[in-house]
């Protein structure tokens, strides 16, 4: 079922141009995991301020889709392959059906395990619902090519996540900065924005939207930062004891 206002009737980046979408996301396993616990998530971030909403999941989307009209960013983690973001055409239309206004899918040119390609994407979600593309990428060069393929919004989602190496620490606001100069649909600054500043120079560097997810609402993560600060200082007091796995 369709709860979503039609994106067609309001303007849907109008209305996240310059503002903060926060990502409420819980993996299954985690405390937090469930449509109930997103909800109030999503309505606690809303209270702050919040434009947006970044959600993972059909029943997370309509959960939600069902107590705010603000614009809502919808994926589905979905499937085994490395292209998990959205990475089907059934999925795409779960998130659609779900109620999101913007449909995000994996748009680092690999391929999808159902051998949809973008272009399918963009014309199921502005043909079949009217409503918007996310491309998730990691490279400007993935960008431009999706913005060659019809996508309304390109994110820096993916960078420090497609490759072997260690995932970097802080945000790739380069990134940010190289797809805004190179391309002409509106950048969204997203992954490890961990601080208001940052979030402010993502904006400062090109960006017409930033989206924050764990530094708002992954409590364990927020938690293990600070637990962590005080570990250090505990270990470099004369005498400490060795740590110990906790
Ligand atoms: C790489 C990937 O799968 N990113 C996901 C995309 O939806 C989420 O796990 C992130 O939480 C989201 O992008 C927000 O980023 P951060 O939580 O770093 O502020």
């Amino acid at each position: 079922m369709t709860t979503a206002l039609p994106s067609a009737s309001r303007d849907v980046i109008g209305a996240l141009r310059g503002r903060l979408v926060v990502s409420c996301q819980a993996r299954e396993g985690e405390p937090l995991h469930g449509p109930v616990h997103m909800r109030a998530m999503a309505l606690s971030a809303l209270a702050g301020g919040a434009a947006g909403l970044r959600l993972e999941g059909p029943d997370d989307i309509a959960a939600v889709r069902a107590v705010t009209d603000v614009p809502v960013i919808g994926l589905w983690k979905v499937g085994g392959s490395a292209v998990y973001i959205t990475p089907t055409m059934a999925a795409v239309h779960a998130v659609a059906d779900a109620g999101a206004d913007i449909v995000a899918v994996d748009a680092t040119g690999r391929a999808r395990p159902d051998g949809s390609t973008l272009a399918d994407v963009v014309l199921a979600v502005h043909e079949s619902y009217e409503r918007l593309v996310m491309a998730d990428v990691a490279t400007v060069e993935q960008g431009l090519a999706a913005q060659a393929a019809g996508v309304d919004l390109v994110g820096s989602t993916l960078s420090g996540y497609t490759g072997a190496g260690p995932v970097p620490l802080g945000p790739d606001l380069d990134l940010v900065a190289g797809l805004a100069a190179a391309l002409t649909v509106p950048v969204v600054a997203e992954g490890r924005i961990s601080s208001p500043s940052e979030a402010a120079e993502a904006l400062r560097r090109g960006a017409t939207t930033v989206v924050v997810g764990g530094a708002i609402t992954r409590p364990a993560s927020i938690t293990a930062r600070f637990a962590g600060a005080l570990d250090a200082v505990r270990a470099s007091r004369p005498g400490a004891e060795p740590e110990v796995a906790r």
